[in-house]
């Protein structure tokens, strides 16, 4: 498959690399200061499931110097969509399909009504991974996982092929019958967990050991759990369960992407994910108070530099 990794961060240039161990043609197209760390120190991944380096990455700053691309893995924060667009549309226009793997649900509205529904796929990651100072991966859980699947009967195609590629490669897949469901059970656990984590600004150990803590993720599931009926997506009392049983079994130092980041004093996704689902609630004149709090606790951080 020939691939186009936009946004060849932490979680894009993982996956990205490993497909092409795997022997398919991945292009990351990059800005120009990520084309620059690339050719300076190439991408290697530190990881738990096996060091790689690419032997040759191939980076594309411009989407015109690709051709005949067969899909878009789309992997950049919340608060970069928009400045994707134009290069997503002419993509889209040579004929590729895109996945996002974003966390959240927004973004998938903008860019069905920005490319067509038919251009749009679900999907999602399960993974820990961020970037080091030389732009290296270092993913540093059991887990990479990707889920993804057809929101148009015309993306069955793509999404099995992908399966197979998927399927070659040190990674697991899924190629799911209900997307939708997963992206939302996906949604409603990452805001409880990115959401405690980032306001207390502590692990999800340290949470835990704070009943009155931990139980406002136990709400936030539930607010995300009735967000998501409104939207007639049938997540149930046994979702919520499933999503706080996870978060009992994480380890101590476990911690969430956004948490990371604040730690590193970057940029943080809470518009997308907890403002998203607040704009969400306000459609369907659902009150979610502990996500509201949530977010208004994180959003002094949000644009906070080190
Ligand atoms: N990291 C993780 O463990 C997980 C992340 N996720 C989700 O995956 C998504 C990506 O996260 P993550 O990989 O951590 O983010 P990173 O910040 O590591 O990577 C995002 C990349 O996108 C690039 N980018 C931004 N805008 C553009 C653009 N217009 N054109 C080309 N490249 C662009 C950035 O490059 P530049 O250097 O040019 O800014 C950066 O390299 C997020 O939604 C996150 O929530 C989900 C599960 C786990
Ligand atoms: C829940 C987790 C760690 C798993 O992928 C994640 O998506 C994140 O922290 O952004």
């Amino acid at each position: 498959m020939k691939i186009v990794v936009l946004g060849a961060g932490a979680l894009g240039a993982y996956f990205g690399a490993r497909w092409q161990e795997a022997g398919h043609e991945v292009i990351n197209l990059v800005r120009e200061g990520r084309a620059e760390q690339i050719e300076k120190h190439g991408i290697h991944l530190h990881s738990e499931m096996g060091d790689y380096t690419v032997p040759e990455p191939i980076t594309a700053t411009s989407p015109e110097q690709i051709e005949d691309p067969d899909l878009v893995f789309l992997a950049v924060k919340g608060y970069h969509l928009h400045g994707t667009l134009d290069w997503l549309k002419q993509l889209t226009q040579k004929g590729a399909k895109v996945y996002p793997v974003l966390n959240g649900m927004e973004h998938i509205s903008i860019l069905q009504k920005e490319l067509g529904e038919e251009n749009v796929m679900g999907g999602l990651s399960y993974i820990i991974a961020t970037l080091d100072e030389k732009g290296h991966v270092v993913h540093t859980s059991q887990f990479h996982d990707l889920v993804f699947g057809p929101l148009h009967p015309s993306q069955q195609q793509i999404c099995e092929e992908l399966a197979l590629a998927c399927n070659q490669a040190n990674l697991n897949a899924n190629l799911s019958p209900n997307i939708l469901e997963d992206m939302w059970k996906k949604y409603m656990f990452i805001s409880a967990f990115s959401g405690i984590t980032t306001a207390v600004n502590l692990p999800i150990g340290e949470v835990r050991s704070h009943p009155q803590t931990f139980r406002i993720a136990e709400r936030i599931l539930e607010e995300m759990k009735e967000l998501a009926n409104a939207y007639k997506v049938n997540l149930t009392d046994e979702h919520v369960a499933n999503g706080f049983e996870r978060l009992r079994s994480f380890d101590h130092e476990m911690t969430s992407s956004m948490h990371q980041d604040r730690r590193k004093g970057l940029p943080l996704e809470v518009e997308h994910l907890h403002g998203g689902a607040l704009r969400l609630g306000s459609e369907v004149n659902l009150t979610m108070p502990y996500t509201e709090t949530i977010f208004g606790m994180i959003k002094p951080f949000e644009a906070y530099q080190k």
